[in-house]
């Protein structure tokens, strides 16, 4: 079933803003062909993103992407209460991180602020104009910090000798107070960047305090800057959160599924085992047939030092050739692992024709049983199996056995 997303957007009052954010959405579709790409609004407009993630969710899972440059009361509650109200069965929607200070939209803040340079009677140089880059402002001193934090970036970026953050509402230092920092640190020329996405109300403002500021200080110079705007850069930043999103459905999908194979305990005691390749990973599974009592055969031209020592002691037989398929023959298990997949592939088939279970070290899925991470525990054995995630289930086996120890040294103390 394939994932739909919704585009969490602000709103706002000016039909132009609306009209950009519908250009976006047109953007974004065009970067995600085949997937159902749906604008909601917090405020302002319509419709409501509780109302597009009800009928997207109906029809199947659903990412939600804040389409917001900073975290903020929106992207912490508004969103998140809107899921909530919106979704039908639960874990069938996921909420993606912001927009954030995401390298592609550094580049489009970056080009926003060279057209300014470029823009204008004269040609402005990077290197003796300053930038006063401008956020909304915010009640949570997160998304302040994270506005501060943008502007170093812009500055490491471009090299610019200042970037001051400023905010446009609710927070200090306001717009006319950051170019009176700029103005104190000496600059001549600024460019007024807003880090908005869209025109609207706040890049109104924007203007007109711009515009204040230059007229009582005459002797700097004052260009301000155009809003990100629909564009390429902004699409992709969107796109790549819908596929993490994605990913993150796809893995709480996983999780809920569990491993895909039945793990059982085979008695492989004086029973035929075939390994063809004797490197490091037949190597170590060796050892653990052995300790089962099976009675081994090798196929491998060459081989590992611990298997040519198992061979000089009787233990295992070692055919020193190339992989036959007549050698599953009599076979009970198979464990194809050499590094030649047309040898796998070779050995896996016969096993499929004969009915013998077979382990594709190369390809789990074109064999027909999976090794489990093992450990001893006393008489036990444990076995950890995933779904094809071997990092994970050592990880698994590391945790259940640091806990076993725990407990071991906890009764010695008693
Ligand atoms: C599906 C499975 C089928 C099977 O082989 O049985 C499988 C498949 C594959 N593994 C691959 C890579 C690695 N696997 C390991 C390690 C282990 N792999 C084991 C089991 C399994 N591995 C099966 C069930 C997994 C599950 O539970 O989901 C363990 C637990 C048991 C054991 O091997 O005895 C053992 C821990 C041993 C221990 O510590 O005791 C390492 C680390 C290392 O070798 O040092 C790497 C190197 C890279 C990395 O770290 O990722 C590749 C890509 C090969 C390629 O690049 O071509 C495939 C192929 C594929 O996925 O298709
Ligand atoms: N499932 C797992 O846990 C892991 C699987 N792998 C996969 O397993 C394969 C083997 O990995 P390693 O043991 O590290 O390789 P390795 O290079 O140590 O050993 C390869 C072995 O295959 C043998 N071989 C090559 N062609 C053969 C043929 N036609 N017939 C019989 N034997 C043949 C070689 O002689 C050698 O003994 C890798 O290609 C990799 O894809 C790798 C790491 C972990």
């Amino acid at each position: 079933m394939s994932t739909s997303l919704v585009i969490a957007a602000h709103g706002t009052r000016v039909g132009a803003g609306v009209g950009q954010c519908h250009d976006l959405v047109a953007q974004v579709r065009a970067q995600l062909p085949g997937t159902r790409v749906e604008a909601g609004f917090v405020e302002l407009v319509e419709p409501s993103i509780h109302e597009v993630v009800a009928e997207l969710s109906d029809t199947g899972p659903v990412v939600v992407v804040p389409l917001m440059v900073g975290t903020g009361a929106h992207v912490q509650h508004d969103i998140p209460a809107e899921i909530l109200a919106g979704q039908g069965r639960p874990g069938r929607v996921v909420q993606t991180a912001h927009l954030g200070a995401h390298g592609h939209l550094l580049a489009v803040l970056d080009d926003r602020i060279e057209e300014a340079l470029a823009h204008g009677d004269e040609a402005w140089s990077q290197a003796e104009t300053s930038v006063v880059l401008v956020g909304r402002g915010s009640l949570m001193a997160q998304a302040n910090a994270d506005h501060c934090a943008l502007a170093r970036l812009v500055q490491e970026r471009r090299g610019a000798p200042d970037v001051v953050p400023g905010f446009i509402q609710v927070v200090q230092p306001d717009l006319a107070s950051a170019l009176d920092r700029a103005r104190q640190h000496g600059a001549t020329q600024i460019v007024v960047a807003p880090n908005f996405l869209f025109t609207g109300r706040l890049e109104k403002w924007l203007a007109e305090q711009s515009a204040a500021w230059q007229s009582a200080n005459p002797e700097v110079q004052v260009r301000v800057a155009g809003v990100i705007g629909p564009c390429e850069g902004l699409a992709r930043v969107v796109a790549e959160r819908f596929r993490e999103g994605e990913a993150e459905l796809r893995a709480s999908t996983e999780e809920a599924e569990g491993s895909p194979v039945y793990l059982a305990g085979l008695d492989l005691s004086g029973r035929r085992v075939l390994v063809a390749g004797a490197g490091r990973v037949a190597s170590r599974r060796i050892d653990k047939f052995l300790d089962a009592g099976a009675d081994v055969t090798v196929v491998a031209p060459v081989a590992s030092p611990r298997v040519t020592d198992l061979a000089a002691d009787g233990r295992v037989r070692w055919e020193q050739r190339p992989v036959a398929a007549e050698d599953v023959h009599g076979a009970w298990y198979v464990l194809a692992a050499c590094d030649d997949a047309a040898a796998n592939a070779l050995v896996s088939d016969a096993c499929e024709e004969q009915g013998v279970f077979c382990v594709r070290a190369d390809d789990a899925r074109a064999g027909t049983a999976w090794t489990p991470a093992t450990a001893r525990h006393g008489a036990f054995t444990l076995g950890v199996v995933g779904r094809r995630d071997p990092r994970g289930s050592i990880a698994l086996r590391h945790r259940v056995m640091t806990l076993l120890d725990s407990e071991a040294h906890a009764s010695e103390e008693d």
